[in-house]
């Protein structure tokens, strides 16, 4: 294995922390975060993307269905992205996730994540993370404008733009289904099976309860 590419909600990062802060964040600065910047390029521009009159209406929707599509998940990075500069957000990692990164690092593995976050979501959580600014230890942030994540062409499309042999590239993630469309892909896969998230092992792909156990999956 040369490569990992690992989710982050229920693989590198509690769900609680996704669902409980970054989410109800997100919708309680939405109405304000849009009078204030809803103007301003970057921000109309992924307006530009949510269909229909009241954009409003239609972002809320979109948030109380968790739906993983891309000017939801770009606005809420935006939204974010004020949050961990006034250090009301720090990007949750298990206690198990930066040591093991650090030494993948160390061994000359290459790291990237993919994530239905944003890549600035992503970029955000783990530059201001409890355990210190990870940033540097990643080659790639891929986000659902590689592809969805239960697709196997996007899978095909991260190994493609990484310039990595997808057999060579070990995918993390909690959700079976993500697991299957890279195996589709010809990635090799491991189920992140945390008790602390509930997650429950698919039996279909190998697993391992924290980083510390992947690591020696690393080393078999
Ligand atoms: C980068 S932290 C925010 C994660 C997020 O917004 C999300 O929707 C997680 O979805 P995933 O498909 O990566 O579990
Ligand atoms: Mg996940």
């Amino acid at each position: 294995m040369t490569h990992v590419l690992t989710d982050i909600e229920g693989t590198t990062t509690a769900i609680a922390f996704v669902h409980r802060s970054l989410f109800p964040y997100a919708a309680s600065a939405l109405e304000g975060f849009l009078a204030r910047h809803g103007e301003e390029a970057e921000v109309a521009a992924v307006l530009a993307e949510v269909p229909g009159e009241d954009k409003l209406a239609q972002l809320r929707a979109w948030m109380a269905a968790d739906a993983k599509v891309t000017p939801l998940k770009a606005l809420q990075g935006l939204i974010w992205r004020e949050g961990y500069k006034a250090g009301e957000l720090k990007g949750h990692l298990w206690p198990d996730v930066p040591g093991a990164l650090r030494d993948w690092k160390e061994r000359g593995l290459h790291l990237a994540i993919y994530s239905s976050g944003s890549e600035e979501a992503q970029r955000l959580l783990v530059r201001h993370s409890e355990a210190g600014d990870l940033e540097p230890l990643f080659e790639g942030f891929f986000d659902t404008r590689m592809g969805m994540k239960r697709e196997a062409a996007s899978y095909a499309n991260i190994a493609r733009a990484w310039g990595a042999d997808p057999a060579r590239i070990l995918f993390l993630s909690d959700i079976a289904e993500e697991l299957d469309a890279a195996r589709q892909a010809g990635l090799a896969t491991c189920q992140l099976v945390r008790p602390e998230d509930g997650t429950k092992p698919s039996g279909r792909h190998p697993e391992a309860a924290d980083f510390l156990d992947v690591t020696t999956r690393l080393s078999a």
